[in-house]
């Protein structure tokens, strides 16, 4: 039985729990679930608050893990990053009242509040900068307004917050993260052969998702003469698949590509005189 820790709120966890279900797993019904098996998978989720999972993982009693990037940084723990899933994407960012700090380096003899001790105390001892860091759960963003500190490091996203707190960021991010899958450094050496294959197949139906994804199919008919200039179009992931159609000289091709570019595609491939040219979704795939 494969063991995966899942995050059970937050930004995270609604997310988490969507790609799981694409992916062909068994999830938990009500919110308030701490664990649940699918035994026709044969795993078994952990569902853990996010900050806690990287813990959890590094410590061999959860084979993986689903946390964000800036979680796993700050706790230190002996985990690494296997697979990126391209959600809860964020940048870890230093803010501050406007007019009062305006570089890295005037944050010397300051205060910074944040939830993500572990990520700033390493930041500024990297840079060699000599302030105080105050922890704080949640919200830090009115920590400058009430006067526990002069600068907050935090999540961003939209920037919605800093703006609503009448605050603007300094320097460049500090990192950028999003949903990662964990496991223990090196955690594949010498592990038991069936969780071994279980963590490859967990992996391959994830990456399928991402894949189903950000793909579509394309079909199209086009001239022999211009199934070249098409397939430069439309490469596909190996190479394009070409069928004759009845009508002499034309050919039916059907390849992936990318579902931000498809329209330009489209008008691209019609330019050159295909038709026909039709695209659908992919529900999951498996490279
Ligand atoms: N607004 C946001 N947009 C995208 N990702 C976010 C956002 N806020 C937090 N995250 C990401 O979510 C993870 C933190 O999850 P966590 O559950 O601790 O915090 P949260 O989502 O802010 O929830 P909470 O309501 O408990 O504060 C981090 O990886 C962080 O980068
Ligand atoms: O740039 P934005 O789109 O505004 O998103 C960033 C905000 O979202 C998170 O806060 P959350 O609502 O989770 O509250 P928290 O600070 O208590 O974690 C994060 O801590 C920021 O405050
Ligand atoms: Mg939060």
């Amino acid at each position: 039985m494969l063991r995966i820790a899942v995050p059970n709120k937050g930004s995270l966890s609604g997310p988490a729990a969507e790609m799981l279900h694409e992916a062909g797993y068994q999830q938990r019904r009500e919110s308030k679930e701490l664990r649940i098996v699918d035994p026709e998978n044969e795993v078994e989720f952990f569902y853990l608050r996010p900050r806690d999972i990287a813990i959890y993982v590094s410590s061999g009693r959860l084979d993986i893990g689903i946390t964000g990037r800036d979680l796993l940084v700050d706790s230190g723990a002996d985990a690494e990053e296997i697979l990126a899933l391209g959600f809860a994407r964020s940048t870890f960012r230093y803010a501050t009242k406007p007019g009062t700090v305006h570089t890295l380096a005037d944050l010397n003899g300051r205060t910074v509040a944040t939830s993500y001790e572990g990520i700033v105390g390493k930041h500024l001892k990297d840079n060699g900068i000599d302030a105080s860091v105050v922890h704080l759960d949640g919200a830090v963003e009115t920590a400058i307004e009430l006067g526990v500190a002069e600068v907050i490091a935090d999540v961003v996203e939209t920037g919605t917050s800093l703006r609503n707190a009448g605050l603007e960021v300094i320097g460049d991010p500090i990192m950028k993260s999003e949903a990662v899958v964990i496991r223990r450094t090196n955690g594949a050496e010498g592990a038991d052969e069936n969780v071994e294959s279980k963590v490859q197949q967990f992996l391959r139906r994830l990456q399928g998702v991402l894949v189903a994804r950000t793909y579509v199919m394309m079909d199209y008919d086009c001239r022999v003469e211009q199934l070249e200039k098409a397939v430069a179009l439309t490469p596909g992931l190996e190479s394009p698949t070409v069928s004759p159609l009845h009508n002499e000289g034309w050919v039916a091709v059907r390849a992936m590509v990318p579902a931000k570019e498809a329209q330009r595609i489209m008008d691209d491939l019609y330019d050159i005189g295909a038709r026909a040219i039709l695209t659908t979704a992919i529900h999951a795939c498996r490279l």
